[in-house]
């Protein structure tokens, strides 16, 4: 059984440690690979797999620590998933505002029926730079993307995504809501029983 303390976030994204330590609670610290290094590997793979493998030994090698990594996306079913493993670099690296702006022009005139979509989150933990086992889990969560952004919380495309079971937008629902029902959470949830940490 592995035993961590102290593990290695992989991503530069403040949004995603936030909402995973406070989905890991005291029992493991995370550290942001930001305290090590600043530079952010190229995600080059074809997979959100893959991706977050590549993250997680990167931030490993860096850092020394076993290493947690997240790649996420929207997958949009009227574009055939895209943006997929490209929703960060979805308006050429311009940020979250401009990724919004180009998604609500893509579903222009797109009847809400047509709107659906799913969130994905990949979790790689490895223990080291070279681990030849890595521990994957994934959590999918389905909606509808909105004609218009509402809501202040979360981040990336959560005032776009409507979660049906709370007939709210994502960026409506408070963290701790967020936190109990999305892609993020399900894949940790998966890590915690893979852990043994409940
Ligand atoms: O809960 C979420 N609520 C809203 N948007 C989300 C969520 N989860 C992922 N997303 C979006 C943000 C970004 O456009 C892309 C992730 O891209 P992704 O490469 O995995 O993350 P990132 O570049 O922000 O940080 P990093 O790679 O350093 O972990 O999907
Ligand atoms: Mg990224």
């Amino acid at each position: 059984m592995m035993n961590f303390t102290q593990l290695v976030l992989a991503s530069h994204n403040a949004g995603k440690l936030k909402e995973l330590q406070a989905m890991l609670g005291d029992s493991v610290q995370l550290r942001s690979i930001g305290e090590f290094s600043t530079v952010e590997p190229e995600e080059t793979g074809l997979s959100f797999v893959e991706n977050a493998i590549l993250k997680a030994r990167n931030a490993a090698r860096i850092s020394g620590l076993p290493a947690l990594a997240d790649d996420s996306g929207l997958a949009v079913d009227f574009l055939g998933g895209a943006p997929g493993i490209y929703s960060a670099r979805y308006a050429d690296g311009q940020g979250d505002e401009a990724n919004n702006a180009k998604l609500l022009d893509a579903l222009k005139d797109v009847p809400e029926t047509e709107r659906g979509a799913q969130f994905v989150c990949v979790l790689a933990l490895v223990r080291h730079a070279d681990d030849p086992l890595p521990i994957l889990c994934e959590g999918l969560w389905q909606g509808r993307i909105l004609t218009q952004a509402s809501g202040e919380h979360g981040f990336g495309y959560d005032p776009l995504f409507w979660v049906p079971e709370r007939d709210c937008s994502s960026a409506e629902l408070s963290p701790g809501d967020k936190n109990l029902i999305s892609h993020r959470a399900r894949a940790m949830e998966l890590l915690r029983l893979r852990l043994g940490l409940k």
